[in-house]
């Protein structure tokens, strides 16, 4: 049993610590935000129930556990806050060591006891830094404890402090088991003295803590959230009426991964794929929230959760994250890494599984999932890995294929003289509509590549692939876009084809155009406009990017490409005069046109001079 040394007495003595100005650092520094003392405070009592209900479990106490309900309350006109539970509680000399050797854990020590007994996954018990009451001074002038320790006649005390590094304890009356936690709030943070505020923090923190805390009459938690629960006990509905709760506006998610992982370190959760609708581009970020043992610690899961999948939504849950400490630290934590590496495999495994089972399914959501896929291929090596027999391009028609189907599907027709297989692709289908609709009319499949991270993706696409080489189709033409080997035979002359390009190129007077006459069938357009993808890819990527580097500044780039075989072209070379500089004017515009790029002066005079000429 424990007493006193000198019953009804009290005992004063001195904190131990080595300096004497640490509450000061602990008020200003030790958490930026001070709300946190509540998570803290109502933390350790959940771990004192548990604590309880594990003694109860391991046999070593034998009372009646009862309703472990832990109580927050305030009190405006005593200006008090106080947390209550019916937990293990403290021995006066628990009390001495536990809370006044600041940084000597007891749930460290606690852990270690017992680790023997508990099984995996089951050492519940949040706090681990021994500094998590003293946050209580960063709104409390006065901290009082009174508790009662679980043992057999066990003494109850009270211990007061001030916030200075002395502290005073003595006996006094408590019914139960149990502790309670009395702040007596200090005058700049008298903000907490109310009752939105300390439910908007409970509910924060708190939601699935996996103790009942009630406030102000009402339980506000959950206490197994769908985490804690193994899949197989549940349905599709479960999962998505949590993912309501999570998030309310937000449309149903596509489909979702538990995480259930013991070792090497310890993690639950549930990520759910968004409906991402409109909102391709804009990275999402902030929807993952983090927990430690149910405890709610950030939606800021940088460094945790792989970049590529900070658009995902829901919940993580492990203890072996380090919380408290600085970013630097965390980046170059082991368990951290590894925590990164098995979800983005868990990812993986989730979109192989899809694809394979239900191929249908897998396509109809692709186009939200691509994102993913993309910026996961494209970040880590391994994903790539995995995701190359899974991930999906789509071509003009709307159809879906593997990259290799779509290889086996393009290969005998689109294959270069250098034996690269050309994948075409359109960054947008209704600019480069003319140069879509020419590339099928020879019967070339064209893929769908309009989304702002597939430049990107290209690229790392045509270095992993091989022999494989990705060209927009307004790039050159196509008999160089996919270049047989084999010149069409030219209807001109060399002296007209010279003739012709000089009549563009003093007509156009525009140096940074370069212009070419080329045999190309009569079907294609007379005139057309190109910009080697090489040149392009680079000042995409500068326009991405918003650097300027020297391709960005780079003007025009273009190349104004004359069928020497259309009709129209010897129709040019036997006028002269006013006439012939119209017909090549106008021809050229018909090419910018076709592209949509004729705009402000220029569209009015072809205008004007289309009408002139009806
Ligand atoms: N409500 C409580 N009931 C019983 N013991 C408590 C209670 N609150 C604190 N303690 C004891 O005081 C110790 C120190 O608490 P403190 O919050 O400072 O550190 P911690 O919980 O071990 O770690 P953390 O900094 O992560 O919270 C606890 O480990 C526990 O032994």
């Amino acid at each position: 049993m424990e007493t006193l040394h000198e019953k009804g007495a009290s005992t004063r003595g001195q904190i131990s610590i080595h300096t004497e100005n640490i509450f000061p650092i602990i008020k200003k520094f030790l958490y930026s935000d001070h709300e946190i003392f509540l998570r803290e405070l109502v933390s350790n009592a959940v771990d004192a129930s548990q604590k309880l209900q594990k003694l109860a479990s391991y046999g070593e106490y034998n009372e009646e556990v009862g309703e472990l309900k832990i109580t927050v309350a305030f009190d405006k006109d005593a200006k008090t806050i106080t947390i209550s539970d019916r937990g293990i509680g403290m021995t006066a000399d628990e009390v001495k060591k536990y809370i006044n050797q600041i940084a000597f854990s007891g749930a460290t020590e606690f852990v270690e006891k017992y680790k023997d007994k508990a099984t995996a996954g089951e050492t519940n018990i949040i706090g681990h830094f021994g500094l998590g009451f003293y946050s209580a001074f960063m709104v409390a002038r006065e901290v009082e404890i009174i508790t009662k320790s679980y043992q057999p006649g066990a003494q109850a005390v009270r211990w007061v402090c001030d916030g200075s590094t002395e502290y005073e304890l003595s006996e006094a009356e408590r019914a139960d088991r149990g502790t309670d936690i009395i702040l007596h709030i200090a005058e700049d943070s008298e903000e907490f003295l109310d009752k939105y505020r300390l439910k908007g923090i409970l509910e924060k923190y708190g939601k699935f803590l996996p103790i009942p805390v009630e406030f102000d009459g009402e339980v506000i938690n959950t206490t197994t959230p769908i985490w804690t629960k193994s899949p197989a006990d549940l349905t599709d509905d479960d999962y998505k009426s949590f993912y309501r709760d999570l998030y309310p506006m937000s449309p149903e998610p596509l489909f979702w991964i538990h995480l259930n992982v013991d070792y090497p370190f310890n993690l639950t959760g549930v990520l759910y794929f968004p409906k991402l609708d409109g909102d391709k581009f804009q990275m999402k970020r902030e929807k993952i929230q983090l927990y430690s043992r149910q405890v709610f610690i950030t939606d800021e899961v940088k460094d945790v959760v792989p970049d590529f999948l900070m658009m995902l939504h829901g919940v993580i849950d492990s203890p072996d994250i380090p919380l408290n400490v600085s970013r630097s630290f965390l980046q170059a934590d082991s368990n951290v890494k590894k925590i990164n590496g098995y979800i983005t495999r868990k990812v993986a495994d989730k979109l192989n599984e899809l694809f394979v089972n239900d191929r249908a399914g897998f396509e109809a959501k692709y186009d939200d999932i691509a994102i993913f896929v993309k910026y996961g291929s494209l970040s880590d090596d391994k994903f790539y890995d995995k995701a190359k027999d899974f991930a999906l391009v789509k071509n003009t028609d709307g159809k879906y294929f593997t990259l290799n189907e779509y290889r086996e599907h393009v290969q005998a027709n689109q294959t270069d003289k250098s034996e690269q297989v050309v994948f075409l692709y359109t960054t947008d289908r209704n600019q480069q509509d003319a140069y879509v609709e020419s590339a099928k009319r020879r019967g070339y499949d064209v893929l769908l590549m309009d989304t702002i991270i597939d430049a990107h993706y290209i690229n790392a696409l045509e270095y992993k692939l091989e022999k494989t080489t990705f060209k927009r189709v307004d790039a050159d033409t196509l008999d160089k876009l996919i270049d047989s080997g084999v010149a069409s035979e030219s209807v001109l002359s060399e002296e007209e084809r010279t003739r012709l390009k000089e009549l563009f190129e003093q007509t156009l007077n525009d140096k940074s155009l370069t212009v070419s006459v080329e045999s190309l069938p009569t079907d294609e357009l007379p005139v057309s406009i190109t910009m080697p993808e090489f040149m392009r890819r680079m000042k995409d990527m500068s326009a991405l990017s918003g650097e300027a580097n020297m391709f960005g500044s780079l003007p025009g780039g273009y190349n104004v490409v004359v069928n020497a075989n259309h009709p129209l072209s010897q129709k040019l070379l036997s006028t002269e005069g006013a006439t012939q500089t119209t017909l090549t004017q106008q021809l050229y515009d018909l090419a910018l046109l076709a592209q949509n790029r004729l705009t402000g002066p220029s569209l009015t005079a072809f205008v004007k001079r289309t009408v002139d000429g009806l």
